[in-house]
């Protein structure tokens, strides 16, 4: 998330879901509701997958190269999984899950205190939205950028739950070691070296956000979270405990419902490696979608190289049979261009690709 230049735009009004969700209305605003093409499928029995696969970082540290075999596999043909045994102690993921529910929890004078201006992304809001027209998503979310300190916006940061900011700098300090940690493995199981995606990433960015669904009087007509594919190298979902299943991916061109697994934290590979891997592990699309009676909380970390460094897809994966399908720019461009794009499936990757036209 590279700081988003402050524009004059004209989003319209925006409801706060919570807020709705107050006045027990059985409809949702007509800027909520979906065409028929996007949701059709939103609570048509979409399959609970449990073949998302399950990855055992303790098998890895270990040196069980099977694990990684499972990994590259889960990468390739997937592109989410969940980790298990990855090191992130329980208590932190429960403080943090109390934590955001305390934020979210809050009278909207208190949240709005830290709203996130149009076309910006941090604070709390609703990012992604670009224009009067623009359908809206049934969600409240509340997102910082977290490193390098430079993407800080310190008003930004709350001083109600007291000690939030101790706690996020503690639960984002322990994802960053994960992540740090994911991204190894992930080299290895490219046949690459361990520190290979590191030492290129230089000091790597990371953001957070918190994504709250409150329930929905019509989960059939609206989105929780519109599809998109994740600008991020690689992000790392928290899904609260008891929430209501609602993170999907498309898989076959069908919307696969995850599992939620208690303890266990979902992974999924970013546009960068994509462009990095020259499409060998790809970004998936995935959504989120609302339930009539549960809530849903997420916490999300974002995790990208520095935006001074130039991407591109990597030698390693270029030759005759894969000629490069990607074109070479900053990170910080992607990045700004990511977060001035609304969400839109795998679209914004049509920056980099090559041999297609992106207006500007
Ligand atoms: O709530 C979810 O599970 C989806 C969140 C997500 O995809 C995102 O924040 O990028
Ligand atoms: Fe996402």
């Amino acid at each position: 998330m590279a700081p988003a230049p402050i524009t004059q735009m004209n989003v319209g009004h925006i409801d706060d879901v919570q807020e709705l969700r107050k006045t027990q209305s059985t409809t949702v605003p007509d800027r909520f509701m979906r065409d028929v093409d996007e949701i059709d499928s939103v609570i048509s029995d979409s399959p609970i997958s449990k073949d998302v696969p399950i990855i055992d970082l303790s098998k890895i540290a270990k040196g069980s190269y099977d694990e990684i075999i499972h990994l590259a596999s889960a990468c390739e043909e997937w592109g989410f999984f969940q980790v298990i045994n990855h090191g992130v102690d329980t208590k932190i993921l429960e403080k943090m899950e109390k934590l955001s529910m305390d934020f979210f929890k809050q009278p909207i004078e208190e949240k709005q205190k830290y709203k996130m201006a149009p076309g910006t992304v941090q604070g709390y809001g609703q990012a992604f939205v670009f224009s009067e027209q623009q359908k809206l998503d049934w969600c409240n979310m509340f997102a910082l950028g977290i490193h390098p300190h430079f993407i800080r916006n310190p008003s930004l940061w709350p001083t109600k739950p007291l000690n939030f900011s101790e706690s996020i700098e503690a639960y984002t300090r322990e994802i960053r070691i994960l992540c740090e940690k994911l991204l190894r493995c992930i080299a290895v199981s490219l046949g690459l070296r361990a520190e290979r995606f590191e030492e290129m990433f230089g000091e790597a960015v990371q953001a957070i956000r918190m994504n709250y669904y409150p329930p929905c009087p019509r989960p059939d007509l609206v989105l929780g979270l519109s599809p998109h594919s994740d600008g991020s190298a690689l992000t790392i979902l928290q899904q609260k405990q008891g929430s209501s299943i609602g993170l999907q991916l498309l898989k076959d061109n069908k919307w696969v419902s995850i599992h939620p697994i208690p303890g266990a934290l979902v992974v999924n590979i970013g546009d960068t490696l994509e462009v990095l891997t020259n499409g060998k592990y790809k970004s998936v699309e995935h959504r989120a979608v609302t339930n009539m009676v549960k809530d849903r909380l997420s916490i999300v970390t974002f995790y990208a190289p520095s935006y001074e460094v130039e991407l591109g897809p990597m030698p390693e994966f270029v030759d005759e049979s894969n000629p490069v399908q990607y074109r070479n720019y900053l990170h910080g461009e992607y990045s700004k261009h990511y977060v001035t794009n609304k969400l839109q499936g795998k679209r914004t990757l049509e920056f980099a690709k090559l041999g297609t036209h992106i207006p500007v």
